[in-house]
């Protein structure tokens, strides 16, 4: 069993995970396996990211956890109470495609998860705005609000999903690539925006990224999963002082030494691949 828990009072703890998919004919086989045996805490405010191999069961995991899936086995607790169905009113998503609703302006979309959510019936429509109006601003957005998705670029959208999920101030934030449809330079900022709010606000935040840069700058630790089923392969702590800046990173040595070992143990998973495609 991969059992690592280095917290205690974690906010999100995942308890011996496995996770079948079916097969074609409805079994459960050893090919239909995503995740295998998966134990894993997070602390209240810490953030971290996993990595691994594409198709691994990453994107599996964030799922589990958000109750959109149920594990075949073991059980996935958000604050001691047992994830059992869609928990969007104690977690935030993102994604890597910014689900804006197209009908909605700028200051609607963000607006929206404080209509629908329990923090949002408990505030009135003007603070709504100003709550809106004021996340808008932090990711960059002021003078946006009442433009459209369809008028934003790839960046703008983007800083606007970002917003959104920060709206419902649900504390947990799920993240699946969520910088990953960015170009390079738009996604540098977008990055460093977010870990200037992060830094204030302190959400917990589970991320899954292929970067491994990104995976650096921005988390106190890195999870690294095995090729499929994904089970942790081993966990760094990042321990560069923050506030880090994605740019300076690469003249650090402690980021190439990280760097290199992360990129060692997913070359490592990426070999039963190469012998399945010889
Ligand atoms: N609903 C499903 N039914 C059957 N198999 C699935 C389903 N969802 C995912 N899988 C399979 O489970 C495995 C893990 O998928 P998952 O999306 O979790 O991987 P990932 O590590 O997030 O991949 P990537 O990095 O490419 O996004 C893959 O082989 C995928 O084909």
């Amino acid at each position: 069993m991969t059992n690592i828990s280095s917290t205690t009072d974690p906010r999100i703890r995942i308890e011996s995970v496995t996770h079948f998919f079916e097969d074609p004919d409805g079994n459960h086989t050893e090919a239909s396996k995503a995740v295998n045996d998966v134990s894993l805490s997070i602390a209240p405010g810490e953030f971290v990211s996993i990595i691994g191999p594409s198709g691994c069961g990453k994107t599996t995991l964030l799922n589990l956890l958000a109750g959109f899936i149920e594990p075949t086995e073991g059980g996935l607790f958000i604050d001691d109470t047992k994830v059992s169905g869609v928990q969007s009113d104690r977690v935030a998503f993102m994604f890597a495609r910014d689900n804006l609703l197209p009908w909605r302006t700028t200051l609607a979309n963000v607006m929206f998860p404080l209509e629908v959510g329990r923090t949002g019936s408990r505030l009135n429509s003007s603070a709504r705005k100003d709550r809106a109006e004021s996340l808008l601003s932090r990711v960059g957005l002021g003078g946006a609000e009442h433009k459209y998705p369809s008028e934003l670029s790839h960046g703008m959208r983007q800083r606007v999903s970002l917003a959104r999920t920060l709206a419902g101030n649900r504390g947990i934030i799920l993240m699946d690539e969520p910088f990953g449809a960015l170009d390079a330079q738009t996604r540098v900022q977008v990055q460093g925006e977010f870990a200037k709010i992060w830094e204030q606000d302190r959400p917990t935040v589970l991320m899954v990224t292929h970067d491994l840069t990104e995976a650096i700058a921005l988390s106190d630790r890195i999870v690294v999963m095995t090729h499929r089923p994904a089970a942790i392969k081993a966990i760094y702590e990042v321990g560069i002082p923050r506030p880090r800046d994605v740019l300076d990173l690469p003249s650090l040595p402690a980021f190439h030494e990280l760097y290199a070992k992360l990129w060692a143990d997913l070359r490592n998973e990426l070999e039963p691949e190469k012998e399945l495609s010889t």
